[in-house]
């Protein structure tokens, strides 16, 4: 998938402008707080990618809306992505017909990696289980309902603990039916992760990665450690044992990656688990996203940087950012107080 054109308007500190962009790696240059990172975030949200935080605080400040309009070559012709959104909520359309994020992940879309990115592995669980999920809903929309749904159902089963535990059986049946199909969907994703992110860490670094889903119960047997449980949950008011609160084990070598990686290793780590949800992402669309990397360099060390450059140099397209480009990368999109300037 190539971005062949990006306008937007209002959005954070960029100025209002139309790009036109070449195909093969770019690099996005300019010195600190220029509006890289922004750039960045603008085309992954064009895109359909899902960000933490307020849409309206990506507003430029003082004005009412943001807008942002991305055309894309897909292997199915050109697409064109439009979103708005602000006060009055947020609209999306698809080829100027009304779409739903939903329908934007029927595209390969933007992987995006970031300095960021460095909390899955020093993170909480959450981190981790985000990860997953975001993935996940890439590759089903149907998971996005799924996982709601277990939400709601948990939010339900917490409330009960604490008020009515007699109407406790709906539930349990509730939130073990959810939680075992979740666990199910993560379980297959994580089988095909797993492999591709050892694959991505190989060529950063000579430790084997490995990924294992730790899970507080298996799916066969949710309801009946939801059972067992039951009188510690009442005391606590809260859900011991579920989807919630699983993790992704981040093995390097046979060390917690989690407890024990180096900040540059740590970095390595959450950069293969990008790396291996772009792969994953290829496969499933036959065509890879867009990747875009925002400051490059970041703790990575030459031959960690020169494995990422490497990967992202053979991708029919990718966008790299920092304040100088990478050695040999002719193509240069320069960033000054949010106004750019492509070089080619
Ligand atoms: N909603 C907004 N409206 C206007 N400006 C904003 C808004 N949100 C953020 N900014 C400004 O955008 C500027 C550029 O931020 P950005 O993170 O894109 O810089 P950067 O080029 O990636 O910098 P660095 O090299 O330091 O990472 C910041 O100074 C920030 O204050």
């Amino acid at each position: 998938m190539i971005l062949t054109r990006l306008r937007q308007q209002n959005f954070r500190n960029l100025a209002s402008l139309e790009l036109v962009l070449p195909p093969g790696p770019l690099a996005l240059v300019g010195p600190n707080a220029s509006g890289k990172t922004n750039l960045l975030e603008a085309i992954f949200l064009a895109l359909g990618g899902e960000v933490r935080g307020a849409l309206a605080d990506r507003v430029r400040f003082g004005a009412p809306e943001a807008r942002l309009f991305a055309e894309v070559e897909t292997q199915l012709g050109v697409v064109r992505f439009e979103q708005r959104f602000g006060r009055g909520g947020r609209e999306i359309r698809l080829n100027e017909a009304p779409a739903s994020l939903r329908e934007l992940s029927e595209y390969a879309g933007a992987v995006w990696i970031r300095p960021e990115d460095i909390a899955l592995v020093r993170g909480g669980p959450e981190e981790r289980r985000r990860w997953l999920d975001l993935a996940l809903m890439r590759f089903s929309p149907r998971y996005r309902a799924l996982l709601s749904a277990y939400e709601k159902t948990l939010r339900q089963r917490n409330a009960a603990l604490r008020t009515s535990p007699r109407g406790l059986g709906v539930w349990n049946e509730r939130l073990a039916g959810y939680g075992e199909q979740v666990l199910h969907w993560r379980r297959r994703i994580l089988e095909r992760l797993a492999p591709l992110a050892a694959a991505a860490y190989r060529e950063l670094d000579a430790a084997p990665l490995e990924l294992e889903l730790r899970e507080t119960a298996p799916p066969e047997r949710l309801a009946e450690v939801l059972e067992a449980n039951l009188q510690e949950e009442l005391e606590r008011g809260v859900t011991l044992a579920g989807p919630h609160r699983d993790d992704v084990r981040l093995l390097l070598g046979s060390l917690d990656a989690v407890k024990f990686a180096s900040r540059g290793e740590a970095r390595s780590v959450a950069l293969a688990l990008r790396l291996a949800e772009h792969r994953l992402l290829a496969e499933h669309h036959g065509e890879p996203p867009l990747l875009l990397v925002d400051d490059f360099a970041a703790e990575l060390d030459a031959r960690r940087q020169a494995a990422l450059l490497a990967y992202a140099a053979q991708l029919p397209q990718a966008v790299l950012s920092g304040t100088h480009a990478p050695e040999g990368w002719t193509r240069t999109l320069r960033i000054e107080a949010g106004v750019w300037n492509l070089e080619a």
